[in-house]
């Protein structure tokens, strides 16, 4: 089923935490909601969930005008990064406990329902652990469980808060494939947050970046990823190498670089920055009194150095402002290099995103 957001705008006193969201997630896709902390996700989970009333703006569940239903009637399943199962309950019964609180005319028949929940415990590939109790699980487990039983329901939709934070990075790595592929084959209409710029990119079929209350930009990952909208996008998917400078001549002059500027825009004297990921700068071994043959390369110098299994990361001195930039390449051609003793490069840009203001 899909969701939508209307221009969703939310106070806590005088503090604003969404302002003018509006979203459409489509129905079976999974959306990663991206953004720094306190940027607005929780809160914009929450008003779809009906937890929380917005001061203004609709909640569309499958078309329909959903801002007044309560929590239960909107049907939506959640995990949490700190989904407390019920302690004193089997894992079992943890996911059977949604089943049976349903109204009796609703209910099914406790054989259907042993049924239903041996089915999930194999979907999440823990049936094997039916009888243990929370307590006796691994962190991973203990959110599948959770996951199983927000499913036990039959939500029309899947809402998922960070509920992968507290694990350590091999299990969550492991965790986000297998969600990956749980909803592949589930296919509900799922938003899922997270900080996490890595896990929203591998994961989710579309981002939303959100930013101090608004939406910044949304689209396919790689989409995002290659082509940010906006400074903060730009800065906050991956790690940049920032060139700040000011406009002259038409042209970006960061020190002894100039970049050019986006069609139209450029502003006599107005100040902006260039950023350029580590592994889109070329680097060439150089004489040291070589000079740069165009404004589009640059002196550096090696700072340091650490070769990390298939790949290099070089840290290199600019001679032109004595800044730090960082260079990523294969670290067999760096082999070659460090083989060389070379010590001064010329470093050439290949890729870069400017903006101005
Ligand atoms: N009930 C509340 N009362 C007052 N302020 C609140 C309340 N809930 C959230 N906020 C504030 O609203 C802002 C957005 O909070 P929200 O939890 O949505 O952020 P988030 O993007 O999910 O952050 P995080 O990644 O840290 O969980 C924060 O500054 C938070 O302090």
């Amino acid at each position: 089923m899909s969701i939508a957001v209307r221009a969703i705008h939310k106070q806590f006193g005088a503090f604003t935490a969404l302002s003018d969201v509006t979203l459409d997630f489509p129905d079976g896709q999974l959306t990663a909601l991206l953004g720094p902390s306190g940027c607005g996700k929780t809160t914009l989970l929450r008003i779809i969930a009906g937890l929380e009333p917005p001061d203004s703006g609709q909640v569309l569940l499958g078309g329909e005008d959903a801002s007044h239903a309560d929590v239960r009637e909107r049907q939506v399943g959640f995990v949490f990064q700190h989904y407390a199962l019920f302690k004193h309950m089997t894992v079992f019964d943890n996911v059977a406990f949604g089943l049976r609180m349903k109204p009796r005319r609703e209910r099914l028949s406790e054989a259907r329902i042993r049924e239903k929940v041996m089915e999930l415990l194999q979907l999440v590939q823990l049936d094997w652990l039916a009888d243990r109790r929370p307590a006796a699980l691994s962190g991973g487990q203990r959110q599948r469980i959770a996951l199983a039983r927000a499913l036990a329901v039959q939500p029309r939709v899947l809402l998922l808060d960070e509920p992968f934070g507290a694990l350590d990075a091999k299990v969550r790595k492991e965790l986000r494939r297998w969600l990956r592929r749980l909803h592949d084959e589930l296919q509900v209409t799922s938003i899922f947050v997270t900080h996490d710029q890595e896990e929203a990119l591998e994961v989710a079929d579309e981002v939303v970046i959100m930013h101090k209350g608004r939406v910044e930009q949304r689209g396919a990952p790689q989409a995002v990823y290659d082509e940010p909208a906006t400074a903060f996008v730009c800065g906050f998917l991956g790690h940049m190498n920032l060139f700040h400078g000011r406009v002259q001549g038409g042209q970006l002059r960061s020190g002894s670089m100039h970049f050019a500027l986006p069609a139209g825009q450029g502003s006599p004297d107005a100040s902006g920055t260039a950023y350029v990921r580590p592994h889109e700068i070329e680097i060439e071994p150089c004489e040291p009194q070589r000079r740069p043959r165009h404004d589009s390369e640059l002196r550096v110098s090696l700072h340091r150095a650490q070769a990390l299994g298939p790949l290099a990361q070089l840290e290199l001195t600019r001679e032109d402002t004595q800044e730090i930039i960082e260079v990523v390449m294969p670290s067999k051609e760096f082999d070659r290099i460090r083989a060389r003793g070379c010590q001064h490069f010329i470093a050439r840009p290949q890729n870069s995103r400017v903006f101005l203001g």
